[in-house]
């Protein structure tokens, strides 16, 4: 099974996003969360802040978006060239359609899941997406701590992509360091999210290659 580390630039400096991007070129995507003050309690940044950056990222754009009408926005971020574009279940109205109109666009289609909402409902559609988000934090902020009480929703969504024998990625988002990566890669995630820990390190591509190694230890296991 792949790693990928995709980190967060939500807390980098964002007066320096072209440099701040430029530090983790070694990493497979940079996750890009989108907020807008009402789906949680904080704003960040849209579509315009996107297309500015697509250009300068030596990497693919992973879109995060934490929005209450993702019907209608989260298909735009697809056209504008992100590779992954990820919309939260509990705020999409029409989830298959809406996965669908994001592969049309050619991206890969995500669907994240907050804390309080099980992976159950949702196992039907999964063969409709490429990638499950389980949030390991409350969405809306970075830097909180990773919720050990997410393990068993992460091993229940690769027990369901096993059976199924989907192709499908499973992200975990929130919380991710090096002394919480091996726990999440050990339930079943394969991609993964870190910001705080990689852009509050000194060197932030060696932190990106330390969180991959722990991860490829634990998945060859
Ligand atoms: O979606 C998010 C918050 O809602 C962020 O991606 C996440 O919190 C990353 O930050 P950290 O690694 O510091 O927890
Ligand atoms: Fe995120």
């Amino acid at each position: 099974m792949g790693i990928r580390i995709t980190p967060s630039i939500l807390n980098s400096d964002v007066s320096d996003l072209r440099g701040e991007l430029a530090k983790i070129a070694g990493a497979d995507w940079a996750h890009v969360d989108v907020m807008d003050n009402h789906f949680v309690p904080n704003l960040t940044w849209g579509l315009p802040v996107v297309e500015a950056i697509l250009p300068v990222s030596p990497i693919p754009l992973d879109i995060h978006l934490m929005i209450t009408d993702a019907d209608r926005w989260a298909p735009a971020y697809a056209e504008a060239g992100a590779q992954s574009v990820t919309f939260h279940a509990e705020a999409a109205a029409a989830p298959i359609r809406l996965a669908r109109e994001i592969r049309k666009h050619g991206a890969r289609a995500g669907m994240a899941l907050r804390p309080a909402s099980p992976v159950e409902p949702y196992v039907e559609l999964l063969g409709e997406i490429d990638m499950l988000l389980i949030m390991t934090v409350e969405p809306g902020f970075g830097g909180q701590s990773f919720l050990d009480s997410m393990l068993p929703k992460i091993r229940a969504a690769r027990r369901a992509v096993t059976d199924r024998e989907l192709d499908l990625w499973i992200q975990v988002d929130g919380g991710i360091s090096r002394s919480t990566i091996e726990r999440a890669a050990d339930a079943g995630a394969d991609t993964f999210v870190a910001g705080s820990a990689v852009y509050g390190a000194e060197d932030a591509a060696a932190e990106v290659e330390a969180l991959r190694s722990l991860a490829q230890a634990r998945h060859e296991h």
